[in-house]
């Protein structure tokens, strides 16, 4: 049991930012601090929150003086730096001071730690502080914790997630309601779910961070935002959703980083990769709806996890932060720190086309015998197998893109991304084929 909050002098609480996170970091700091000091056995007292602009309107849950502009100073004056202003600069320098001078650090700053976390990382070791950051993934989902703490005695071999809240918010309301991207992504800024800049989002670059941030833990390596083969969403189109559900599936984001032991041709290596899949509405992925993230870790002797909840928001991810808070405030109060980087594992990181996955290629026809004969052998040129044609127009018939046309669904067998490109370029060069409508892997089956 922690001893009583009197017993330990307060701790001083430095926060960096005062957007969506921050707000309600400073709230629930104020409104929770008796539980928190209950928690951590001493007072967790909030020295000073930086802002850009000390005079613009705030929430009444802030206190107005606290408020500066001189975040170095104020860095310098903290037991705890919880950094939720984003970007790369100048919030790296900003936690290298706190860390210099000995403060430990929370950070949700997914951009800058899949940038530049080893230089954070290593700085926090030599310093000897606490660096922390729950939030920078899935935001309230314990994810970090689990992969980093829970799981250091296993050995994970996949990890397969929703990771954008904006992102599943947009394709969710895309399939559900029929409104257009744009028009979503308004939505999920206006909730506080998209970043500063939501193209970091729609772009996939958000979750790409994430799967850097997850991979370099899952897998005991060093996986930086290049490392990440990224598509987002916004080559998917009205049509494709409405195809997906059709077909009884949903397209989702996802994030999937696995450990490849060098079968079926492909190097061994850590495979990291970021885009829309078809995902069939019977798997637990396909429920997540809205701004809800999940991830499945696949591990040795755990078998299957699977983590859901909030993964943006305000009040969601300053409940990982304040987690966080807790854990260093407890160290500095009961002796301690939390766990290192683990890059000793060094494994290959594989590039984009060595990703192996299966496919649902759309393509439309001439309607004449022979064709599909055309189009299996181009594939089996490349070394990929057919799992199911199917022709859901009837040929000529209602439904048909034009009369003598006929729409042709191809689901493959996995095959790596270097094979399909070429086979998709064969496929579309062959003469009796007029368009391939869409191309998109499919996973969770
Ligand atoms: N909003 C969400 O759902 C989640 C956000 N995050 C991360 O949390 C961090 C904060 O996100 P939000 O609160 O949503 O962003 P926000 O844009 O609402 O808030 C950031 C705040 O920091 C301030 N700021 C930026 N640069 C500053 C500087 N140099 N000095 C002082 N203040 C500065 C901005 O003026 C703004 O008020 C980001 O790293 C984001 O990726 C992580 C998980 C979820
Ligand atoms: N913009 C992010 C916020 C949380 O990380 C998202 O939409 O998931
Ligand atoms: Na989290």
């Amino acid at each position: 049991m922690p001893p009583a909050a009197e017993s330990h002098p307060p701790l001083r609480v430095a926060l960096l930012g005062c957007g969506v996170v921050g707000t309600q970091v400073a709230r629930l700091l104020t409104e929770q601090a008796d539980d928190l000091a209950s928690r951590v056995g001493a007072r967790l007292e909030l020295v000073g929150i930086a802002v850009r602009d000390v005079a613009a309107p705030r929430d009444a849950a802030i206190d107005r003086a606290l408020l500066t502009d001189d975040a170095e100073g104020l860095v310098q004056r903290a037991d705890i730096v919880v950094e939720v202003m984003g970007g790369t600069e100048p919030a790296r320098t900003l936690l290298l001071r706190a860390i210099e001078a000995g403060a430990a650090v929370v950070t949700a700053n997914k951009a800058l730690l899949a940038e530049d976390g080893p230089t954070l990382y290593k700085a926090a070791d030599a310093a000897g502080v606490d660096i922390y950051f729950e939030a920078a993934v899935a935001g309230a989902i314990p994810i970090v914790r689990p992969v980093r703490e829970s799981l250091a005695g296993d050995h994970v071999r996949r990890v397969l997630g929703i990771v954008n809240g904006t992102t599943n918010y947009v394709l969710d309301q895309m399939a559900t309601t029929g409104m257009d991207l744009e028009e979503a992504v308004k939505e999920a800024q206006a909730l506080g779910y998209a970043e500063a800049d939501p193209t970091a989002d729609v772009e996939g670059y958000d979750a790409a961070a994430k799967a850097a941030i997850l991979a370099s833990l899952a897998f005991h390596t060093r996986v930086s935002l290049d490392d990440v083969a990224r598509e987002g969403i916004l080559s998917v189109t009205a049509d494709d959703v409405a195809w997906a559900a059709q077909t009884g599936h949903v397209i989702k984001l996802l994030a999937i980083a696995e450990l490849r032991d060098g079968a079926a041709g492909v190097p061994a290596g850590v495979s990291v990769r970021v885009h829309p899949a078809l995902v069939p509405t019977a798997h637990p992925l396909a429920t997540v709806r809205g701004s809800f993230n999940a991830v499945f870790v696949e591990a040795e002797s755990a078998g299957e996890l699977m983590f859901y909840g909030r993964g943006a928001g305000g009040a969601p991810t300053a409940s990982a932060v304040l987690g966080d808070v807790v854990s260093a405030a407890r160290h500095r109060v009961l002796g301690g720190k939390g766990p290192q980087e683990s890059t000793y594992a060094e494994l290959a990181i594989l590039p984009a086309s060595a990703a192996v996955t299966r496919y649902q290629v759309r393509l439309d026809v001439e309607d004449r015998p022979g064709v599909l004969a055309q189009v299996a052998h181009a594939l089996a040129e490349h070394g990929v197998s057919i799992e199911a044609v199917r022709q859901p127009t009837a040929p000529g018939g209602a439904g048909a893109a034009e009369p003598g046309v006929a729409e042709l669904v191809i689901t493959t067998h996995a095959a790596p991304e270097s094979a399909l490109a070429a086979t998709v370029e064969a496929v579309a060069a062959l003469e009796p084929v007029r368009t391939i409508t869409s191309v998109l892997r499919v996973e969770g089956a």
